[in-house]
């Protein structure tokens, strides 16, 4: 599903070069839900730019669904993003000005979905993450979680085969961060979307089968508990 290979990345800012990433090489299969793990500085945010294709590495490749994205157009990249990648933001990223429903049909919006289709598979998704009262409100109206839920069933609605979420519980108490890593890890098991979550906690990453840990740009640690072998 996912392949990272001999990935290296180095800053370039005028004579200075700071390494950042380190002959990195893993893969995720499809259905997985990995934590990708690190301390502040340890290149999460790289390597997930890297990932989700919004940056060119120095050396190496990424192959998402067999496919090296390194290598793509901008044009055919960004096509290949809206098809195939879901977001979650830590701040969410909700337009406020828009409902609840009208967040989640957006991704569906620039794909050219007809209205009755959009409105049918947003309010499905809805349902699924616990929203079915709240679609036309606004997301100003709505809790941290709540607003998290309308991020992760907006990032599900174009069926991506891969979903990289960012820090998704860095703005919510512990009792919302449990419940919306319940919700990836339910949303995972039923609809076999492949997961990243990207975090510096480690209460965040044990909850996941399988932890990919970065410290000073190195892949230190593959920890496999129960899920696909590394
Ligand atoms: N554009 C850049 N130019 C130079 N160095 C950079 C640039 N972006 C990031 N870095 C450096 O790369 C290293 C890794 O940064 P990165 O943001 O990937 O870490 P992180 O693990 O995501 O940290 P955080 O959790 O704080 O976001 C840091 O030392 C950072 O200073």
């Amino acid at each position: 599903m996912l392949r990272v290979q001999n990935l290296s990345h180095v800053f370039r800012n005028g004579s200075e070069d700071t390494p950042v990433l380190k002959e990195i090489n893993f893969t995720i299969h499809k259905g997985e839900i990995v934590a990708l793990l690190g301390s502040s500085g340890s290149g999460k945010s790289t390597l997930l730019n890297l990932m989700a294709g919004l940056m060119k590495p120095t050396e190496g490749s990424i192959f998402i669904a067999d496919q090296a994205i390194e290598k793509m157009s901008e044009n055919k990249l960004a096509e290949f993003r809206r098809t195939n990648i879901g977001f979650i933001f830590q701040a969410y990223e909700l337009i406020s000005h828009m409902t609840v429903r009208e967040n989640v049909e957006l991704p569906l919006v620039f794909q050219g979905v007809k209205r009755s289709e959009r409105r049918d598979r947003a309010m499905a998704l809805l349902e699924k993450v616990g929203l079915k009262e709240k679609t036309e409100m606004f997301p100003s109206q709505l809790s941290g979680g709540q607003q998290q839920r309308v991020s992760i069933a907006r990032s599900l609605i174009t069926m991506p085969s891969i979903v990289f979420a960012d820090e998704p519980t860095g703005n919510l108490d512990t009792k919302t961060e449990n419940e919306i890593i319940n919700l990836l890890i339910e949303l995972n098991e039923t609809l076999h979307i492949t997961f990243v979550i990207v975090t510096h906690e480690q209460e965040v990453a044990t909850r996941t089968k399988r932890i990919i840990q970065l410290r000073d740009g190195y892949l230190i640690d593959q920890t496999v508990a129960g899920g696909h072998p590394a």
